[in-house]
């Protein structure tokens, strides 16, 4: 028989078995004649034999117990596991309950920042790092420290340097995609966190795969109501910290729009509130528009006008020329009544009336719809001439001119005209009699305070303003003395101590995610409605400073000496300031645009304010737009 020469084989000849010893090999046969591991293993894996032996007799250690032992624990792990997604998946169904949210809600955004807060004390090892994008107001609430003005010895300004401010700015952590496991209030929920590709249409036979996340929250038991409970409390945490801020939301671009619901909307900014005594406005007029959105936004009265069958909307003009406070007084409001802002460019060039009416009916059940300059927006189209221009001296034209039958030459041109025209007809904007139907026809949105603002009420149709569409008038106009005269203390009052408009977290050691935000540590509500005094008005504490503040006049750098100015004499130059103001003549956005030039120097403003008022006399007289004087 010919023997086969192989390295099995050379290895055996090298090191024959050994006789003595405790140390045996774990003979390829067992007793009965039944397979060894070893055999099994010579089979399947080429050159285990010879590794085998060479371990057996060179160290006395039998691999193949070791292989055994990892086979054995492998099978079972995969067993393990196998059994466990069964029993997991058995329980999931019937065991567990789970609510999934979509990025596209706000939710997703409310519960994120909810486990950013809870993760930022928690020990997991699976985060996501994110730069938070903040605005200038959140910046200033950080903990950081102001930087101030300085001049150097030889009288060079410092000027304040931003270069590494995203550097220094704390990232956020958030989960990473994947599960996760929390506890919250004795509750043990789950989290899984994934991205989705979502397949969209652009419009156009254009399509594209967008990413949009899913968070989904499972907990033990059948009923979902920890994790409602869990998700109402990230809601709050979110808007505890906001309560004292004003959202402007904004139509979503337009593909996000075609989707409808809420992200039909988004957020663009969000301030701090507009105190109310910060508009200067004439106290009775400004109590009146309090008061009737007060009482219109009072849940009884949605059911008054249920009852009697009106429609439960309410209107408001505030008209005058610009800079005089209209969309102050809007933003004051929703400061005021908590309520945030839509806000609508009727020249917003990709917006459709049917968009426009899809964007009114996915509305909150309360909040601020703000139309500006209504008078500006393409309210009033021309109609698409039927007929096809006709050039001279074009045959088919004449042809044309002369009764003679279409041919397709003409037929496709004539489709092509009216293509462009209704093209062009889009740009134009929304049409009054859609405009109307939106505000107001029966699909229309209940709940919303509209604000309609205009700087010229004389160019508006009459029935865009008819009462049901503009319930309240308000009259905007330029400051009177008594304004100027408050204006001016509003400017060199001290500031109010800095409020903290976000809210500050507390720390917490524990390693499991707990409810943990301290109710009490909240937020300073936003400045109650003023009210009208025999005297006018008086708000704040009425005493000016200017500390350490850098200022350039005539040309030169001065550090400004420490001024104090006591309530009386601050009251004193105010009425000195307001003298020198004709009544009527400039806009409060004019006076405020002089005294922030002065902001820190309220007697030379005093001082200044009789050539500027000469100045822009002459500057109006000419009917000039650029200022000569500042
Ligand atoms: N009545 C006012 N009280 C306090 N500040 C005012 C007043 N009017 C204007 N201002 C200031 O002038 C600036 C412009 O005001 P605002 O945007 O409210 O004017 P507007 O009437 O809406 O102007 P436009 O018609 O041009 O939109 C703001 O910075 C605001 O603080």
């Amino acid at each position: 028989m010919k023997q086969k020469i192989g390295i099995g084989n050379i290895l055996e000849s090298a090191f024959p078995p050994r006789s003595t010893g405790n140390i045996s090999d774990s003979s390829s046969s067992l007793p009965g004649g039944g397979l060894s591991p070893t055999t099994l293993l010579e089979t399947f894996v080429p050159g285990y034999g010879a590794i085998h032996k060479f371990l057996l007799f060179s160290f006395g250690f039998d691999v193949t117990v070791l292989v055994s032992l990892g086979v054995v624990l492998w099978l079972s792990g995969r067993i393990f596991r196998s059994v466990w997604t069964v029993i997991y998946a058995t329980v999931a169904s019937n065991y567990m309950a789970e609510i999934t949210v979509s990025s596209t809600d706000e939710i997703h955004a409310h519960l994120i920042a909810f486990l950013a807060h809870q993760y930022k004390i928690n020990s997991s090892r699976r985060l996501m790092a994110e730069t938070p994008s903040k605005s200038a107001w959140e910046l200033d609430n950080e903990d950081t420290e102001t930087p101030e003005t300085t001049v150097d010895a030889e009288g060079n300004i410092k000027w304040l340097n931003f270069s590494n401010q995203e550097a220094k700015s704390q990232p956020r952590f958030t989960p990473a995609i994947g599960s996760h496991n929390f506890w919250h209030k004795g509750t043990y929920f789950q989290l899984r966190r994934k991205e989705v590709a979502m397949f969209d249409e652009l419009g156009g036979g254009a399509a594209a795969f967008k990413d949009k996340e899913l968070l989904t929250l499972s907990c033990f038991g059948r009923s979902t109501e920890p994790i409602k409970k869990l998700i109402q409390h990230a809601k709050a945490h979110y808007h505890l910290g906001h309560n004292a801020k004003t959202v402007i939301k904004r139509p979503a671009p337009k593909d996000m729009r075609r989707f409808g619901g809420r992200g039909s909307w988004v957020k663009i900014a969000e301030r701090p509130c507009r105190p109310m005594k910060t508009v200067v406005l004439d106290e009775e007029r400004k109590m009146d528009v309090l008061a009737d959105i007060n009482e219109y936004l009072n849940p009884a009265t949605a059911r008054w006008y249920a009852n009697r069958g009106i429609p439960y909307r309410r209107g408001y003009l505030f008209y005058g020329p610009p800079g005089t406070g209209k969309t102050s007084l809007t933003f004051a409001l929703a400061g005021v009544f908590g309520l945030d802002i839509h806000v609508v460019s009727l020249l917003e060039p990709t917006l459709t009336e049917e968009e426009l009416g899809m964007l009114f009916t996915n509305l909150p059940a309360r909040c601020i719809v703000l139309l500006e300059d209504i008078d500006t927006a393409g309210l009033i189209r021309e109609p698409i001439s039927d007929k096809v221009e006709v050039k001279k001296g074009d045959e088919e034209g004449e042809g044309k001119r002369r009764g003679e039958d279409w041919n397709v030459v003409d037929l496709t041109k004539a489709l092509k005209k009216a293509n462009q025209l209704s093209e062009e007809e889009k740009k134009k904007g929304i049409s009054l009699s859609g405009l109307l139907n939106i505000i107001d026809g029966v699909a229309s949105h209940e709940g919303r305070v509209l604000v309609m603002t205009t700087n010229h009420p004389e160019k508006l149709d009459e029935a865009l303003i008819r009462p049901g569409r503009v319930d309240h008038q308000v009259a905007f106009g330029n400051a009177t003395q008594l304004q100027v005269n408050e204006l001016f203390e509003r400017m060199y009052t001290n500031d109010l101590p800095r409020t903290k408009l976000i809210i500050s977290h507390p720390s917490s050691s524990s390693p499991t995610i707990t409810g943990t935000t301290n109710e009490k540590d909240v937020f300073t509500p936003p400045l109650t409605p003023v009210k009208s005094t025999a005297n006018g008005i008086a708000y704040g504490t009425a005493s000016g400073s200017a500390k350490g503040a850098v200022v350039v006049a005539n040309g030169k750098v001065e550090k400004m000496k420490d001024e104090e100015l006591g309530a009386e004499e601050l009251r004193e130059i105010a009425g000195r300031f307001a003298e020198q103001v004709p009544d009527d003549m400039f806009s409060p956005a004019e006076i405020q645009g002089f005294l922030l030039k002065r902001k820190k120097d309220p007697r030379r403003a005093v001082m200044e304010v009789g050539s500027w008022v000469e100045g822009m006399k002459e500057v109006k007289r000419r009917g000039g737009k650029v200022v000569t004087v500042q």
